[in-house]
């Protein structure tokens, strides 16, 4: 996240790491979210074939072992069956993990709430996205969970052809501008918006940045709109 700031410790408590095996470590390669007892929701171009993780709930300081983490394995991994990572402006940047059993619910770890299915946020409603990404391009991981406010960019000015062009798609979302945006790490993670009952939604998952620079004028981050997928994820959750 470019120009975010620490979020209070477990203020986003369906936000998870999700993490890789290389060699006999793991580290956080993308975020993610909690939607059901044993399932979490990121994106598809953070699974790779043949790649191991495991998901790190309850997790704020990435340094320290704060005794509210816990830990999952990954039992199955459903990547949307129309992600292409070589049409990335083809959108369904999705995949649905099953977790070996459920975490543990408490103050730091619950489930998020997802929008009702095609339900758009207002242009310039307030959503935050949070995640351990980059916090500025090519620069280095935070040790806390990063937030920044990001106001929506409506359809309309985020597929103009000097901005996202004809990569962008309604099953999209642009939020963000030149100075506050999401970075290399947050993929997968929540765009959390606020909804009229005073609930937190997660409207997006974050999918893309400008490949030149995270901040970039006229190219606000890009989500995968959740409520354009509210039959996949159901079915997919009901059916493995
Ligand atoms: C691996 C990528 C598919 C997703 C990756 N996502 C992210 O870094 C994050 F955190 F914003 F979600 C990204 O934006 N990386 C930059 C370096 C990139 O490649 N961006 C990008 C690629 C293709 C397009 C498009 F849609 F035009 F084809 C737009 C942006």
């Amino acid at each position: 996240v470019v120009n975010g700031e620490d979020a209070r410790p477990h203020s986003w408590p369906w936000q998870i790491s999700l993490q890789v095996k290389h060699g006999s470590r793991f580290h956080h390669t993308c975020g993610g979210t909690l939607i059901g007892p044993r399932w979490v929701l990121t994106a598809g171009h953070c699974i790779w074939p043949g790649d191991v993780y495991r998901v790190v709930f309850g997790e704020h300081d990435m340094s320290q072992q704060e005794g509210t983490e816990q830990i999952r394995d990954v039992l199955r991994i459903v990547v949307h069956p129309n992600w292409d990572i070589d049409h990335v402006g083809d959108g369904n940047d999705l995949a649905l993990l099953k977790l070996d059993k459920s975490p543990i619910m408490n103050d730091n770890v619950g489930l998020a709430c997802l929008p009702e299915a095609g339900e758009i946020p207002a242009h310039g409603a307030p959503c935050y996205i949070s995640g351990w990404g980059n916090l500025y391009t090519h620069g280095p991981m935070p040790d806390k969970l990063q937030q920044a406010l990001l106001p929506v960019v409506e359809y309309s000015v985020c597929s103009r052809s000097d901005w996202w062009g004809i990569n962008v798609k309604r099953t999209m979302i642009c939020a963000g501008g030149d100075t506050v945006s999401g970075c290399n790490g947050d993929s997968g993670g929540p765009l959390n918006c606020m909804g009229q009952d005073g609930k937190w939604y997660v409207q997006g998952v974050t999918s893309f940045v400008s490949s030149r620079t995270c901040n970039e004028v006229k190219k606000p981050t890009v989500f995968t709109r959740t409520s354009a997928f509210i039959k996949w994820i159901d079915d997919t959750m009901l059916h493995y």
